[in-house]
């Protein structure tokens, strides 16, 4: 067919490159570009440059567009690491693709118990294990190397390529939801389409993505003495910062997960039949997945309200404490200071900053009630909003069709219970159609210290997209084909 004596060549080309492939991962993958901590940000500006460099050696032309500036606590400001937007060079005839990926990473120690160096990537039985594998460095080189592959096989690439690759995600989108604003009339006006991989399968069968949860990152100060005191001399005497931290992240959440933040769930959709009935047909192991992260049991008995727990409601994390002693050993202080931190993954119809109002209140609401004498502070970073695709929309019938030429069957329809915070404003927007094609697999462990991708899942996650290139094309010839 057609289809085949495009694609084949292609593939096979893949397939001869996969170690040079994987080797480019290494490199990127050996650059920690943690995002979390501005001080940290110059390895983040490396890594732009370092796909910048690959996307020009490819022909590509790249501009680092200015994102605004980060105010540190000192007052003094930080230029934000900036965005690349990229392009090939444009054929009107054809559609246009704007692909959307981020290089940096989470933060990652050995200490953590990595069994490998974290930014040494470290092939073991097939996976390819360290910080970014799958989130997100591999993705963005599998469409880079689906981008090469058309050129080195002398193919025309058959839809006109546009990229945005920042290096804020894990820290919230920074500064990106106005730069789409800015350049909407411009960089995005001739695209027809939006493609993002940053997330995983949900079995061992490829998917397409149409909805993610938003977030909302909460920090609550508790300052008390001006230094740190020897519990010694000061327990049972001062109101201890920690004991009033603790009891107001235990505010936040019942023995079940449910959170007891007045008003949290009021604007949450109710389960429509259809809806129901979606989670039947996907495959998702609860026994499976028990055994892999090693816990004896879920908060949820079955599959589908395990994956709506994920999906469709609203969930709250606590991350850490800032401040409170957490070395190794015994070291008997009453902190002086200390952030909790903690997020919520939101839903449609939820408003960020509704949540943070109903969650500010709630939190000083219990902090009056302890009479404390210390000073409460909250504040809260990200506000993203969650993010639904129609799957009527072009790009899954192409992405259906991708995934049956390189893996042989039909994908399953998910959604991801974690949050890419330009998803919604891409839609919004631009009001571009917006489509997740992921390729990490369903173990990938994602900001853990497991993380990784397999050589599979990346080097057909490249064949998958670059099968996408030319399924899109054919839309505009045969839109209803299926
Ligand atoms: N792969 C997407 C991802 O991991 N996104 C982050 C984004 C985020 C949310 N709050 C802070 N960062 C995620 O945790 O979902
Ligand atoms: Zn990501
Ligand atoms: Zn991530």
């Amino acid at each position: 067919s057609e289809s085949s004596a495009v694609l084949e060549p292609l593939f096979r080309h893949i397939d001869q490159r996969q170690n040079d492939f994987v080797q480019r991962l290494r490199e990127w993958v050996a650059i920690p570009s943690d995002s979390s901590q501005p001080s940290l940000w110059g390895e983040v500006e490396r890594m732009l440059h370092v796909a910048a460099d690959k996307i020009t050696a490819m022909g590509g032309t790249v501009e680092f567009a200015d994102v605004g500036s980060h105010e540190l606590p000192s007052g003094a400001s930080l230029r934000r690491p900036p965005v690349i937007l990229a392009q090939f060079e444009k054929e009107p005839k054809k559609a246009t693709l704007c692909f959307y990926g981020h290089v940096d990473v989470q933060p990652a120690n050995k200490e953590d118990g990595w069994a490998t160096e974290p930014f040494n990537l470290t092939e073991i039985d097939g996976n390819l294990y360290g910080r970014g594998a799958s989130d997100n460095k591999g993705p963005v080189l599998a469409w880079l190397h689906a981008i090469e592959t058309y050129l080195a096989t002398k193919q025309e690439v058959p839809v006109n390529i546009k990229l945005v690759l920042e290096g804020l995600e894990e820290s919230g989108s920074d500064g990106l939801e106005e730069l789409i604003q800015q350049r909407n009339d411009t960089f995005f006006s001739d695209v027809d389409y939006i493609v993002i991989s940053d997330n995983v399968w949900l079995s061992r069968r490829p998917a397409l993505t149409y909805g993610t949860r938003g977030s909302t990152y909460f920090f609550v100060e508790v300052e008390g003495p001006k230094i740190d005191l020897h519990s010694g001399v000061f327990g049972g005497c001062v109101q201890e910062p920690v004991g009033d931290l603790i009891a107001l992240l235990g505010s936040l959440l019942d023995h079940r997960g449910k959170i007891l933040v007045p008003g949290i769930y009021e604007s949450v959709a109710p389960v429509t039949e259809e809806e129901s009935k979606s989670y039947q047909d996907l495959h998702f192991d609860l026994e499976e997945m028990k055994q892999e992260i090693g816990v004896e049991c879920f908060l949820q008995d079955t599959k589908e309200a395990m994956l709506m727990a994920r999906w469709r409601y609203p969930s709250l994390s606590i991350h850490g404490i800032e401040g409170a002693f957490s070395q190794p050993g015994s070291k008997t202080v009453i902190p002086r200071r200390v952030v909790g931190k903690f997020s919520i993954r939101q839903v449609p119809n939820m408003e960020p900053a509704v949540v943070e109002k109903q969650v500010t209140e709630h939190l000083h609401r219990v902090f009056t009630r302890r009479r404390s004498p210390n000073k409460l502070k909250v504040s809260a970073t990200v506000g993203a909003k969650a993010w639904v695709a129609d799957l009527k929309d072009p790009q899954y019938i192409a992405g259906r069709r991708a995934v049956k030429a390189v893996f042989g069957g039909e994908p399953e329809l998910i959604r991801e219970g974690s949050t890419i915070p330009v998803a919604h404003n891409f839609q919004e927007l631009t009001g571009k159609s917006v489509m997740m094609l992921p390729i990490g697999g369903h173990d990938d462990a994602e900001h853990s210290e497991k993380e990784k991708i397999s050589r599979y899942n990346f080097i057909e996650g490249t064949k998958l997209f670059a099968a996408y290139f030319y399924e899109l094309s054919q839309l505009q010839q045969s839109p209803q084909k299926m």
